[in-house]
């Protein structure tokens, strides 16, 4: 994996940084990287995401899934961190098990899922880490019964990862149901290369030592200097560029597949970096399809933004056939691969004859390995942003409290927070 931060320099954009700048920033990397090497030692909470290619049991996680391998179709209910991470990799990664995610309440879109699905060869994958979230263990308790509707043993088919206590934890303790931790101090979030991320992905039959090989490689490269570390300059760059304005961050990955990668990637940004009035707003964007939709605001809108290309060096390529039609000539004899290329290496040109910063990150291919080195070192860089930021990258006090606004609405508890629906100001024009 590379990073190439040329075009975020103050000679080619604005906003942008100055190699002198580069170089004092790098001492602040240095000083980040001495905390985080302790954390990570330590196994502080947070910190210790980042010792997960050492600490995972790659062995373990496939053992405990060894009873779906008879899986067609594994659906994991989850939501945010719980949900994500097993989605990027469900989504890049082609596999004979289908993978399906139910990370939302909407009551058409789960009614249509269950309905589509073999449910007697489907492995239900419950994941909570609070093993409180009520959108996680209301979807699970609809699922529950649509299997016993269907004459399916859901006892026989459900696979939890959860914390060491909570609801879901007791659930599984009494129908004595197969079941992982998730690991101590790896917040929803960080915890792809866990067992909340890699249990999804043992089940489809992924490569799991592979994945951790890839982060084990970026956790390798992690060092005092931005120079030597992928990870650290793009979370560098990141926030040397939010500082100077940028304070936009639109993640444009030049793969189908890694479309979901930049919504794990939303979360991860946001939830961790979002504090004290402080952060840089993810934005998700696809390419080639958004140079057709969201490039035109960001070349020439206003200058609050950064891009970030991610794209794999290598992929399988389909060939355009010749075409009778001289207008499209150029197009017959090459492949959808190159085109998708050539529209990379132009829409970063554009970006950067406009002046406008943008990052690329480069993996070798969209494989296990290199999606592995990808979510390491972007959670390595967003730990490192926020080292720089000085905010507690680990907490999510916001939506916590949103979480429990709606807990006291549906009567789940005594919580304050609810106040705040009575409270709430309406000028309403019809
Ligand atoms: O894994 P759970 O405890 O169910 O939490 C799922 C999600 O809940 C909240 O929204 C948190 O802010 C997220 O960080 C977390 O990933």
């Amino acid at each position: 994996m590379n990073v190439d931060i040329g075009n975020a320099l103050s000679a080619e954009a604005s906003p942008g940084i100055s190699r002198e700048n580069l170089d004092r920033l790098n001492e602040q990397v240095a000083a980040a990287h001495e905390r985080i090497e302790q954390g990570i030692t330590d196994r502080e909470h947070g910190y210790a995401a980042l010792a997960l290619p050492e600490t995972v049991d790659t062995d373990a996680i496939e053992a405990a899934v060894e009873p779906f391998s008879d899986s067609e179709a594994v659906l994991t209910v989850g939501i945010g961190g719980s949900a994500l991470g097993a989605a990027t990799i469900a989504d890049a990664l082609e596999s004979d098990v289908e993978a399906h995610f139910l990370d939302n309440v909407d009551p058409e879109q789960v009614a249509g899922l269950l309905a589509d699905l073999p449910l007697e060869s489907t492995t239900v994958n419950v994941v909570s880490r609070s093993g409180t979230t009520a959108e996680t263990l209301a979807n699970f308790l609809v699922v529950r019964d649509a299997m016993e509707e269907a004459g399916v043993d859901w006892t026989d088919r459900t696979f939890v990862t959860t914390g060491e206590s909570g609801p879901l934890r007791e659930l599984a303790d009494r129908h004595d149901l197969p079941s992982l931790p998730v690991p101590d101090g790896v917040p929803g979030r960080f915890a792809a290369l866990s067992t909340v991320g890699l249990a999804c992905a043992a089940i489809q039959g992924h490569d799991l030592d592979a994945l951790v090989a890839g982060a084990a490689a970026q956790k390798e490269q992690l060092s005092d200097s931005l120079f030597e570390s992928p990870a650290y300059a793009y979370g560098a760059i990141c926030y040397a560029l939010d500082v100077r304005g940028a304070s936009v961050n639109a993640m444009l990955p030049y793969a189908e597949s890694l479309e979901t990668f930049a919504e794990w990637f939303a979360q991860l940004w946001a939830e961790s970096l979002g504090k004290d009035g402080l952060g840089q707003t993810p934005a998700r964007a696809l390419g080639a399809t958004d140079q057709h939709s969201q490039l035109q605001l960001y070349r020439a809108g206003p200058r609050d933004k950064m891009v970030t290309f991610v794209r794999p060096r290598e992929r399988e390529d389909r060939a355009i056939p010749e075409t009778e039609f001289e207008a499209l000539s150029y197009l017959g004899g090459t492949g959808l691969g190159d085109l998708l290329d050539a529209e990379f290496e132009a829409t970063e040109a554009s970006l950067a004859a406009a002046g406008r910063p943008n990052v690329r990150v480069e993996i070798d291919r969209v494989d296990e390995h290199g999606l592995g080195e990808l979510l390491y070192a972007m959670e390595a860089a967003c730990v490192l942003a926020g080292e720089l930021y000085g905010v507690d990258t680990f907490v999510q006090p916001a939506v916590e409290w949103g979480k429990n606004a709606a807990r006291g609405l549906l009567g789940g508890g005594d919580f304050p927070e609810a106040d705040a629906v009575e409270e709430k100001r309406t000028l309403r024009i019809e």
